[in-house]
Protein backbone atom coordinates (compact mmCIF):
# COMPACT_ATOMS: atom_id res chain seq x y z
CA UNK A 1 0.00 0.00 0.00
CA UNK A 2 1.21 3.47 -0.77
CA UNK A 3 1.82 5.83 2.11
CA UNK A 4 2.91 8.91 0.29
CA UNK A 5 -0.42 10.58 0.73
CA UNK A 6 -0.37 11.38 4.42
CA UNK A 7 -4.17 11.15 4.70
CA UNK A 8 -4.41 7.57 3.50
CA UNK A 9 -2.97 5.66 6.41
CA UNK A 10 -4.38 4.79 9.86
CA UNK A 11 -3.57 7.10 12.77
CA UNK A 12 -0.59 6.50 15.05
CA UNK A 13 -1.86 4.17 17.81
CA UNK A 14 -2.42 5.58 21.29
CA UNK A 15 -1.38 2.44 23.15
CA UNK A 16 2.35 2.21 22.37
CA UNK A 17 5.13 3.73 24.51
CA UNK A 18 5.73 7.20 23.14
CA UNK A 19 8.37 9.75 24.05
CA UNK A 20 7.11 13.26 24.77
CA UNK A 21 9.29 15.90 23.10
CA UNK A 22 9.51 19.66 23.52
CA UNK A 23 7.64 21.51 20.76
CA UNK A 24 9.79 24.43 19.65
CA UNK A 25 8.20 27.24 17.65
CA UNK A 26 10.54 28.28 14.84
CA UNK A 27 8.74 31.62 14.43
CA UNK A 28 9.60 32.46 18.04
CA UNK A 29 13.21 31.35 17.54
CA UNK A 30 13.52 33.61 14.49
CA UNK A 31 12.14 36.45 16.62
CA UNK A 32 14.83 35.57 19.21
CA UNK A 33 12.25 35.03 21.92
CA UNK A 34 14.28 34.46 25.12
CA UNK A 35 11.95 31.86 26.58
CA UNK A 36 11.81 29.84 23.37
CA UNK A 37 15.60 29.93 23.02
CA UNK A 38 15.84 28.63 26.58
CA UNK A 39 13.41 25.81 25.77
CA UNK A 40 15.50 24.90 22.69
CA UNK A 41 18.60 24.81 24.90
CA UNK A 42 16.79 22.55 27.38
CA UNK A 43 15.79 20.22 24.53
CA UNK A 44 19.33 20.15 23.12
CA UNK A 45 21.02 19.47 26.44
CA UNK A 46 18.59 16.87 27.82
CA UNK A 47 17.25 14.47 25.16
CA UNK A 48 18.70 16.11 22.05
CA UNK A 49 15.39 15.59 20.18
CA UNK A 50 12.51 18.05 19.77
CA UNK A 51 9.62 18.88 17.46
CA UNK A 52 9.87 22.03 15.37
CA UNK A 53 6.66 23.74 14.28
CA UNK A 54 6.15 26.72 11.97
CA UNK A 55 9.36 25.84 10.08
CA UNK A 56 7.90 26.98 6.76
CA UNK A 57 9.20 24.02 4.74
CA UNK A 58 6.02 21.90 4.53
CA UNK A 59 5.35 22.45 0.80
CA UNK A 60 8.91 21.43 -0.10
CA UNK A 61 8.66 18.43 2.23
CA UNK A 62 5.62 17.16 0.32
CA UNK A 63 7.48 17.45 -2.99
CA UNK A 64 10.50 15.67 -1.52
CA UNK A 65 8.35 12.67 -0.53
CA UNK A 66 7.21 12.47 -4.17
CA UNK A 67 10.85 12.63 -5.27
CA UNK A 68 11.60 9.72 -2.92
CA UNK A 69 8.85 7.58 -4.43
CA UNK A 70 10.03 8.43 -7.96
CA UNK A 71 13.55 7.32 -7.05
CA UNK A 72 12.43 4.05 -5.48
CA UNK A 73 10.35 3.31 -8.61
CA UNK A 74 13.39 3.53 -10.93
CA UNK A 75 14.71 0.26 -12.38
CA UNK A 76 17.08 -1.42 -9.92
CA UNK A 77 19.80 -1.41 -12.57
CA UNK A 78 19.70 2.37 -12.79
CA UNK A 79 19.72 2.78 -9.01
CA UNK A 80 22.65 0.36 -8.61
CA UNK A 81 24.70 2.41 -11.06
CA UNK A 82 24.72 5.14 -8.39
CA UNK A 83 25.23 2.93 -5.31
CA UNK A 84 27.35 4.45 -2.55
CA UNK A 85 29.74 1.52 -2.50
CA UNK A 86 31.72 0.14 0.44
CA UNK A 87 34.36 2.87 0.85
CA UNK A 88 32.29 5.13 3.12
CA UNK A 89 30.89 7.49 0.49
CA UNK A 90 27.76 9.01 1.96
CA UNK A 91 26.15 10.36 -1.22
CA UNK A 92 24.18 8.41 -3.82
CA UNK A 93 21.83 5.45 -3.60
CA UNK A 94 21.95 2.84 -0.85
CA UNK A 95 20.54 -0.52 -1.90
CA UNK A 96 18.55 -2.78 0.41
CA UNK A 97 20.80 -5.38 2.03
CA UNK A 98 24.05 -3.42 1.86
CA UNK A 99 24.08 -2.55 5.58
CA UNK A 100 23.90 -4.71 8.70
CA UNK A 101 21.36 -3.97 11.41
CA UNK A 102 22.60 -6.01 14.33
CA UNK A 103 25.63 -7.75 15.74
CA UNK A 104 24.57 -11.05 14.16
CA UNK A 105 25.08 -9.48 10.76
CA UNK A 106 21.42 -9.36 9.68
CA UNK A 107 21.07 -7.38 6.43
CA UNK A 108 18.82 -4.34 6.22
CA UNK A 109 15.88 -3.94 3.82
CA UNK A 110 16.13 -0.16 3.68
CA UNK A 111 16.84 1.85 0.56
CA UNK A 112 17.80 5.48 0.54
CA UNK A 113 18.95 8.23 -1.73
CA UNK A 114 21.35 10.87 -0.40
CA UNK A 115 21.96 14.06 -2.34
CA UNK A 116 24.87 16.31 -1.33
CA UNK A 117 23.95 19.90 -0.45
CA UNK A 118 27.07 20.87 -2.45
CA UNK A 119 25.54 19.33 -5.57
CA UNK A 120 22.19 21.04 -4.97
CA UNK A 121 23.94 24.43 -4.75
CA UNK A 122 26.26 23.87 -7.72
CA UNK A 123 23.62 22.39 -10.03
CA UNK A 124 23.78 21.89 -13.03
CA UNK A 125 27.44 21.22 -12.25
CA UNK A 126 27.98 17.91 -10.47
CA UNK A 127 30.68 18.73 -7.96
CA UNK A 128 30.47 15.72 -5.65
CA UNK A 129 28.99 12.91 -7.73
CA UNK A 130 26.33 11.96 -10.33
CA UNK A 131 22.83 10.73 -9.49
CA UNK A 132 19.92 8.73 -10.91
CA UNK A 133 17.55 10.48 -13.33
CA UNK A 134 14.96 11.24 -10.62
CA UNK A 135 17.48 13.65 -9.07
CA UNK A 136 18.12 15.60 -12.28
CA UNK A 137 14.36 15.76 -12.87
CA UNK A 138 13.72 17.28 -9.44
CA UNK A 139 16.90 19.20 -8.58
CA UNK A 140 15.78 22.70 -9.56
CA UNK A 141 12.09 22.41 -8.74
CA UNK A 142 12.27 20.42 -5.50
CA UNK A 143 15.63 19.37 -4.08
CA UNK A 144 17.48 22.68 -4.18
CA UNK A 145 14.59 24.68 -2.63
CA UNK A 146 14.29 22.08 0.14
CA UNK A 147 18.04 22.12 0.79
CA UNK A 148 18.20 25.93 0.82
CA UNK A 149 15.37 26.27 3.33
CA UNK A 150 16.57 23.40 5.51
CA UNK A 151 20.06 24.88 5.58
CA UNK A 152 18.68 28.14 6.97
CA UNK A 153 16.47 26.42 9.56
CA UNK A 154 19.34 24.33 10.92
CA UNK A 155 21.76 27.27 10.87
CA UNK A 156 19.31 29.38 12.82
CA UNK A 157 18.96 26.69 15.50
CA UNK A 158 22.73 26.10 15.62
CA UNK A 159 23.18 29.83 16.15
CA UNK A 160 21.10 29.67 19.32
CA UNK A 161 23.33 26.87 20.63
CA UNK A 162 26.36 28.97 19.68
CA UNK A 163 25.17 31.80 21.91
CA UNK A 164 24.13 29.56 24.80
CA UNK A 165 27.51 27.79 24.70
CA UNK A 166 29.23 31.14 25.23
CA UNK A 167 30.94 31.06 21.82
CA UNK A 168 31.70 34.24 19.92
CA UNK A 169 28.97 35.12 17.39
CA UNK A 170 29.18 32.97 14.26
CA UNK A 171 31.75 30.49 15.60
CA UNK A 172 29.68 27.36 14.85
CA UNK A 173 28.47 28.91 11.58
CA UNK A 174 32.14 29.24 10.51
CA UNK A 175 32.56 25.50 10.96
CA UNK A 176 29.51 24.88 8.75
CA UNK A 177 30.43 27.31 5.98
CA UNK A 178 29.08 26.93 2.45
CA UNK A 179 32.52 28.01 1.18
CA UNK A 180 33.89 24.54 1.70
CA UNK A 181 32.52 21.09 0.76
CA UNK A 182 30.80 19.20 3.54
CA UNK A 183 28.85 16.03 4.23
CA UNK A 184 25.61 18.02 4.47
CA UNK A 185 22.96 16.14 2.54
CA UNK A 186 19.31 15.36 2.09
CA UNK A 187 18.14 11.75 2.43
CA UNK A 188 14.88 10.03 1.58
CA UNK A 189 14.53 6.68 3.35
CA UNK A 190 12.23 3.91 2.09
CA UNK A 191 11.01 0.73 3.74
CA UNK A 192 8.59 -1.72 2.16
CA UNK A 193 5.57 -2.84 4.15
CA UNK A 194 6.91 -6.29 4.97
CA UNK A 195 8.37 -5.62 8.38
CA UNK A 196 7.38 -7.48 11.47
CA UNK A 197 6.91 -4.98 14.29
CA UNK A 198 10.12 -6.08 15.97
CA UNK A 199 12.18 -5.99 12.76
CA UNK A 200 14.81 -3.29 12.55
CA UNK A 201 14.69 -1.01 9.51
CA UNK A 202 17.50 1.29 10.60
CA UNK A 203 19.66 0.02 13.44
CA UNK A 204 20.39 1.90 16.66
CA UNK A 205 22.59 4.90 15.96
CA UNK A 206 23.31 8.49 16.76
CA UNK A 207 23.47 10.83 13.80
CA UNK A 208 27.00 11.56 12.57
CA UNK A 209 26.77 15.27 11.84
CA UNK A 210 25.60 18.36 13.68
CA UNK A 211 21.85 18.71 13.33
CA UNK A 212 19.18 16.64 11.56
CA UNK A 213 15.86 18.03 10.35
CA UNK A 214 13.55 15.02 9.96
CA UNK A 215 10.06 14.66 8.51
CA UNK A 216 7.94 11.62 9.36
CA UNK A 217 4.41 10.71 8.34
CA UNK A 218 4.25 7.18 9.70
CA UNK A 219 5.52 5.99 13.06
CA UNK A 220 8.52 3.68 13.35
CA UNK A 221 11.18 6.04 14.69
CA UNK A 222 12.10 5.16 18.26
CA UNK A 223 14.43 6.75 20.79
CA UNK A 224 16.09 5.12 23.79
CA UNK A 225 15.96 7.91 26.39
CA UNK A 226 18.81 8.16 28.92
CA UNK A 227 18.52 5.74 31.83
CA UNK A 228 17.43 2.10 31.80
CA UNK A 229 14.24 2.68 29.85
CA UNK A 230 12.60 0.87 26.96
CA UNK A 231 12.54 2.09 23.37
CA UNK A 232 9.86 4.72 22.87
CA UNK A 233 8.21 5.78 19.62
CA UNK A 234 8.32 9.34 18.41
CA UNK A 235 4.80 10.14 17.23
CA UNK A 236 4.70 11.98 13.89
CA UNK A 237 2.70 15.21 14.17
CA UNK A 238 1.52 16.78 10.89
CA UNK A 239 3.47 19.92 10.03
CA UNK A 240 6.00 19.29 12.80
CA UNK A 241 9.57 18.36 11.95
CA UNK A 242 11.64 16.26 14.36
CA UNK A 243 15.06 17.76 15.03
CA UNK A 244 17.95 15.94 16.62
CA UNK A 245 21.54 16.67 17.48
CA UNK A 246 24.34 14.56 15.99
CA UNK A 247 27.77 13.54 17.28
CA UNK A 248 29.67 16.44 15.73
CA UNK A 249 27.87 18.98 17.92
CA UNK A 250 28.32 16.72 20.93
CA UNK A 251 32.07 16.68 20.37
CA UNK A 252 32.36 20.41 19.59
CA UNK A 253 30.33 21.27 22.73
CA UNK A 254 32.35 18.94 24.98
CA UNK A 255 29.25 16.83 25.63
CA UNK A 256 27.00 19.70 26.72
CA UNK A 257 24.72 19.03 23.76
CA UNK A 258 23.35 15.46 23.47
CA UNK A 259 22.95 13.11 20.52
CA UNK A 260 20.42 10.50 21.50
CA UNK A 261 20.36 6.91 20.25
CA UNK A 262 17.48 6.15 17.89
CA UNK A 263 16.42 3.49 15.41
CA UNK A 264 13.61 2.73 12.98
CA UNK A 265 11.32 -0.30 13.30
CA UNK A 266 8.07 -1.12 11.49
CA UNK A 267 5.32 1.46 11.89
CA UNK A 268 3.19 0.54 14.94
CA UNK A 269 -0.28 -1.01 14.90
CA UNK A 270 -2.29 -0.83 11.69
CA UNK A 271 0.32 1.49 10.17
CA UNK A 272 2.58 -1.57 9.73
CA UNK A 273 0.68 -2.51 6.56
CA UNK A 274 2.08 0.55 4.80
CA UNK A 275 5.37 1.25 3.11
CA UNK A 276 7.25 3.98 4.92
CA UNK A 277 9.11 6.97 3.56
CA UNK A 278 10.96 9.50 5.68
CA UNK A 279 12.99 12.56 4.82
CA UNK A 280 16.02 14.05 6.58
CA UNK A 281 18.25 17.03 6.00
CA UNK A 282 21.62 16.57 7.71
CA UNK A 283 23.76 19.60 8.51
CA UNK A 284 27.36 18.45 8.90
CA UNK A 285 30.56 20.43 9.51
CA UNK A 286 32.79 21.37 6.58
CA UNK A 287 35.03 18.47 5.54
CA UNK A 288 38.32 19.76 7.00
CA UNK A 289 36.92 20.77 10.41
CA UNK A 290 38.82 18.88 13.09
CA UNK A 291 36.28 17.42 15.48
CA UNK A 292 37.45 18.52 18.90
CA UNK A 293 35.72 20.29 21.81
CA UNK A 294 35.89 24.08 21.40
CA UNK A 295 37.43 24.41 24.87
CA UNK A 296 39.65 27.34 23.88
CA UNK A 297 36.63 29.29 22.67
CA UNK A 298 34.32 28.89 25.66
CA UNK A 299 34.95 28.50 29.38
CA UNK A 300 31.68 26.57 29.65
CA UNK A 301 32.95 23.98 27.16
CA UNK A 302 36.40 23.89 28.82
CA UNK A 303 34.79 23.11 32.18
CA UNK A 304 32.56 20.44 30.65
CA UNK A 305 35.57 18.67 29.14
CA UNK A 306 37.55 18.95 32.39
CA UNK A 307 34.80 17.36 34.44
CA UNK A 308 33.93 14.66 31.89
CA UNK A 309 34.73 11.07 32.98
CA UNK A 310 36.14 10.31 29.51
CA UNK A 311 37.44 13.58 27.96
CA UNK A 312 39.06 11.68 25.08
CA UNK A 313 35.59 11.26 23.61
CA UNK A 314 35.76 14.93 22.70
CA UNK A 315 39.01 14.59 20.77
CA UNK A 316 38.55 11.59 18.48
CA UNK A 317 41.39 12.72 16.19
CA UNK A 318 39.30 12.95 13.03
CA UNK A 319 38.12 15.60 10.64
CA UNK A 320 34.40 15.82 9.89
CA UNK A 321 34.99 14.02 6.58
CA UNK A 322 37.03 11.22 8.19
CA UNK A 323 34.41 10.78 10.90
CA UNK A 324 31.55 10.57 8.41
CA UNK A 325 33.43 8.21 6.10
CA UNK A 326 34.32 5.88 8.94
CA UNK A 327 30.78 5.84 10.31
CA UNK A 328 29.21 5.12 6.92
CA UNK A 329 31.83 2.47 6.06
CA UNK A 330 31.43 0.51 9.29
CA UNK A 331 27.70 -0.03 8.62
CA UNK A 332 28.29 -1.71 5.25
CA UNK A 333 27.83 -5.47 5.32
CA UNK A 334 30.87 -5.94 3.06
CA UNK A 335 33.12 -4.40 5.71
CA UNK A 336 32.13 -6.65 8.61
CA UNK A 337 34.84 -8.97 9.91
CA UNK A 338 34.04 -12.56 9.04
CA UNK A 339 35.30 -14.09 12.28
CA UNK A 340 34.61 -13.12 15.86
CA UNK A 341 31.68 -11.18 17.25
CA UNK A 342 30.47 -8.14 15.36
CA UNK A 343 30.52 -4.89 17.24
CA UNK A 344 28.15 -2.33 15.78
CA UNK A 345 29.27 1.11 16.81
CA UNK A 346 26.68 3.71 17.72
CA UNK A 347 28.85 6.76 17.35
CA UNK A 348 30.31 7.54 20.73
CA UNK A 349 29.07 4.30 22.30
CA UNK A 350 28.85 0.78 20.92
CA UNK A 351 26.03 -1.65 20.64
CA UNK A 352 27.57 -4.72 22.29
CA UNK A 353 28.52 -2.77 25.38
CA UNK A 354 24.91 -1.68 25.73
CA UNK A 355 23.79 -5.30 25.74
CA UNK A 356 21.67 -4.73 22.67
CA UNK A 357 23.91 -6.46 20.20
CA UNK A 358 21.52 -9.28 19.50
CA UNK A 359 18.35 -7.33 20.18
O1 LIG B 1 13.35 7.40 9.24
C1 LIG B 1 13.42 7.99 10.31
O2 LIG B 1 12.42 8.33 10.96
C2 LIG B 1 14.77 8.29 10.91
C3 LIG B 1 15.91 8.22 9.94
C4 LIG B 1 17.24 8.34 10.61
O3 LIG B 1 17.38 8.24 11.80
C5 LIG B 1 18.45 8.60 9.78
O4 LIG B 1 18.34 8.54 8.54
O5 LIG B 1 19.51 8.90 10.37
FE1 LIG C 1 19.27 9.02 12.44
Amino acid sequence: MRSNDQHQHPPFPEDVPTCPLFVIDYELIKARDEREMERLWDAGTTLGFWYLKNHGVSAEVGEMFDFGAETVALPLEEKLAYEQGDQGDSFGYKAAGSNVVDASGTRDITQFINVAADDAFAWPDQVRRSYPSSVSARMTSTIRPFVEKSWVVNDTLIDVFNEKLGLKPGRLAELHTKEEFSGSAVRVVYNPAVLRTEAIALSAHTDFGSLSFLHNRLGGLQVLPPGPKEWQYVKPIPGHAICNIGDALVILSGGILRSNIHRVVAPPGDQAAFERYSLVYFTRPANTVVLRALAEDSSMIAEAVESAPDPKRFDPGATALEWLTRRVRERRAANQKVSGPLVLRIGLTDLERMGMGRG
